[in-house]
């Protein structure tokens, strides 16, 4: 059998990854989905030319099977799924919280299980996607895995007890830049910009900082310095936000996020 993919669970993180393993040249034929609702199995098969199968026949029919359901939802889909799991499958489950080890225990034993945390530029492709093996997956197995993210942005592999905090700053970190987008929106609007062009200022001015932070390999506090002018207006703002504790938000906030993909772990809650 040639490498065929199931994507199991087909919402924001599914799709996303269905189209960019369409868009990295990846023939549909080789590419497999189960859903829950027919009219969404009928969209996604019009839209990309997949196959959509009920569950134990997408096990069947694949090789890889990239589990992409909710944290919530991996007890269920797992009870489904295992009878139908043989042990030279590959299983990779994008879900945040939950461990490696927790999906290995309710498969036949041996069954390759590879952690990996994405986000959601990977409908771009600048997505951010990190990997960790279970216990029985080589390096084969995670080099396999590794081929399906590459396309849509950057791989990385970390041990599997980082990814918690890898969900907290890559995982979620595109809703942190969203937010701080908003809000710099808004203190546009308060300055008296029209909401437009405070939108376009922003975005823009994220773009070049971002291209400036991956492509000068520069420090941050140095590219920030060079901001900064004596007695001028940028260092008034970073006096603003130390005064109200934007540093010290953004770590207890990243370390909440963490402490929820702890909690996440049970797959409850
Ligand atoms: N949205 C994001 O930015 C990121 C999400 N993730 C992880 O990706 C996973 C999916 O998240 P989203 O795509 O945001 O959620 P979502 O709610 O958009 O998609 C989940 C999909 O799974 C389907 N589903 C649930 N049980 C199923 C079953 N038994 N069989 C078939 N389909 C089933 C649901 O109908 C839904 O369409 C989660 O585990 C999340 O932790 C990881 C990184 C980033
Ligand atoms: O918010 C969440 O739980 C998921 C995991 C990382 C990004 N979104």
């Amino acid at each position: 059998m040639g490498e065929r993919i199931a994507v199991l669970g087909a919402g924001k993180m599914g799709e996303a990854l269905l189209s960019g393993m369409l868009r990295a040249g990846r023939p549909a034929t080789d590419l497999v989905v189960s859903v829950r609702r027919a009219e969404r199995g009928e969209e996604l098969r019009e839209r990309y030319g997949v196959d959509v199968l009920p569950l134990a026949d997408a096990a069947r029919a694949a090789t890889t099977l990239i589990l992409a359901v909710k944290p919530q939802d991996m007890g269920a889909l797992l009870d489904e799924l295992a009878p139908h799991v043989g042990a030279d499958r590959l299983v990779v489950s994008a879900a945040a919280g939950i461990p490696a080890a927790a999906i290995e225990r309710r498969l036949a034993p041996g069954v390759a299980v590879v952690r990996v945390m994405s986000n959601t530029p990977v409908l771009v492709d600048e997505a951010m996607s990190v990997l960790s093996a279970g216990t029985s997956a080589t390096a084969e197995h995670l080099d396999r895995a590794e081929e399906l993210f590459a396309p849509v942005g950057r791989t990385l592999r970390v041990p599997e007890a980082q990814q918690d905090a890898v969900t907290a700053l890559s995982g979620s970190g595109p809703a942190y830049f969203f937010y701080l987008v908003e809000a710099m929106t808004d203190a546009g609007i308060l300055l008296g910009l029209p909401r437009a062009v405070a939108h376009d200022l922003i975005v823009q001015t994220a773009v070049g900082a971002a291209t400036m932070l991956r492509d000068s390999g520069e420090h941050p506090v140095k590219l920030r310095e060079a901001v900064m002018s004596p007695a001028g207006t940028t260092i008034s703002a970073i006096r603003a936000m130390e005064d109200h504790g934007v540093r010290a938000a953004l770590l207890a906030a990243l370390e909440a996020a963490r402490d929820r993909s702890r909690e996440l772990a049970s797959g409850q809650g």
